[in-house]
């Protein structure tokens, strides 16, 4: 039993979903590209990084064999490692959704079967019966944007105008969702929050997953940049998650970055956040030491999407890549004997491919721990089987969905 840790890579797919072709997706391969850029030199920037993807704690988990599994090839410019220890493997998403929320709620044992609601992507995104509501509820003159975006592109483009006016700047994406983007100061971030919170509701009816506050700092569209106080408002998952049921069994849940937002608050005893990759992996290292006998610990490191992936930039998301693997021995320190980790994605968001959305992709499966031996556990056809390991581990009745590979 001893604890369980599960640290999702937001983002880094490893290719070969088998229904890429159905979101304009077929090749993407999050993992596979950068690789392949890095050893072509392509993925060097002054004073980041340089040369071929070097991961080679990673490598020692089986990434390599696990882009084999998945993709049909071993990555770029990688060595093998001397040998492979603790079981990997590749997981197929059948929840439709490539975005955060269906992904993270099937890791945690909850597909989502159902469609979520979707805004167009060609002309006004919103109808102007939402907008009016919007700006009648949320008390503003009115809304910017009303469009798919990326976020650091619309603040730079519109950013001076919403200053003047005081009109928030609101954008979708291919996710389910309704961000908005307003200044910190000049607009204010209690502000921003509670429009969010007026427009969750605007938006049940319309099944949206996700609604996004995006402030921002600065005064010129140069000097723009957003801030950690990013705040996801998700609906609650479908069905009780792995969270819920350990809740249940009177254990403690440690939600570490955005995984409290992303489950809505449900199933946690505990949230920490911390802004950036690093922060979030001291945050990580502190509740591996606080954990208890019976306790998930359960960390999203945001950077590889939020930064990079979405950024389409492929030094920078190698150089976290390369930043979270010098970190895994620090993660090894603190096993006790009896204690599992799982290393998993949540999606694909490969900074090679066309626009500035998630991809469709595999996700990487790496599971260690004391006394774990090493094995492949092959394809999984739901990441929920990542769900029903840790239930096994920590001994606690199995759920509807998925199966352990322990
Ligand atoms: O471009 P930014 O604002 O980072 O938005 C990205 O982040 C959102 C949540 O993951 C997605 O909908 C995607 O559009
Ligand atoms: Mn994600
Ligand atoms: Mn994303």
């Amino acid at each position: 039993m001893a604890r369980a840790f599960l640290f999702v890579l937001d983002s880094f797919g490893v290719g070969g979903a088998r229904d890429a072709e159905d979101y304009g997706d077929l090749g993407s391969n999050t993992l596979g590209h950068i690789a392949e850029f890095c050893a072509a030199g392509a993925g060097n920037r002054a004073g980041l990084r340089e040369g071929p993807l070097h991961l080679p704690n990673m490598s020692s988990l089986g990434l390599l064999e696990i882009a084999k599994l998945a993709s049909g090839n071993y990555p770029d410019g990688m060595p093998m490692p001397e040998r492979v220890f603790g079981l990997y493997g590749a997981a197929n998403e059948v929840s439709r959704g490539k975005d955060t929320p269906s992904g993270h709620w099937e890791i945690a044992g909850t597909p989502v079967m159902f469609d979520w609601g979707y805004f167009p992507g060609e002309g006004d995104a919103f109808l102007p019966e939402l907008i009016e509501a919007i700006c009648r509820e949320g008390n503003i003159p009115g809304i910017l944007g009303n469009c798919h975006a990326s976020g650091t592109e619309i603040i730079a483009r519109l950013g001076e105008e919403h200053i003047r006016t005081g009109k928030p700047i609101c954008y979708t994406s291919s996710d389910s969702v309704f961000q908005i983007a307003a200044h910190e100061t000049h607009f204010g971030l209690d502000r921003l929050i509670k429009l969010c919170q007026v427009v969750r509701e605007l938006l049940d009816p319309l099944n949206i997953g996700r609604v996004i506050a995006r402030p921002f700092v600065g005064e010129t569209a140069e000097t723009f940049e957003r801030t950690g106080n990013r705040r996801d408002f998700s609906v609650p998952p479908p069905e009780p998650t792995l969270l819920d049921r350990l809740i249940q069994e009177g254990r403690s849940v440690h939600a570490i970055g955005k995984i409290g937002d992303i489950f809505a608050h449900q199933g946690v005893s505990r949230v920490i956040k911390a802004n950036g990759n690093a922060a979030l992996m001291d945050a990580t290292l502190s509740a591996m030491d606080e954990a208890a006998v019976g306790d998930l610990v359960f960390t999203n490191f945001v950077d590889f999407d939020m930064l990079y992936g979405h950024r389409r930039d492929v030094p920078g998301y190698a150089a976290a890549l390369e930043a979270f693997d010098r970190a895994l021995p620090d993660i090894h320190r603190r096993l006790k004997p009896g204690d599992l980790v799982i290393l998993t994605a949540d999606h694909g968001c490969d900074p090679t491919w066309r626009g500035t959305d998630h991809t469709r992709e595999r996700v990487p499966i790496m599971a260690f721990g004391p006394g774990i031996r090493s094995r492949s556990i092959g394809l999984r056809s739901t990441y929920a089987d990542i769900a029903e390991t840790i239930a096994a581990h920590l001994s606690i009745p199995p759920g509807p969905h998925g199966r352990s590979f322990l």
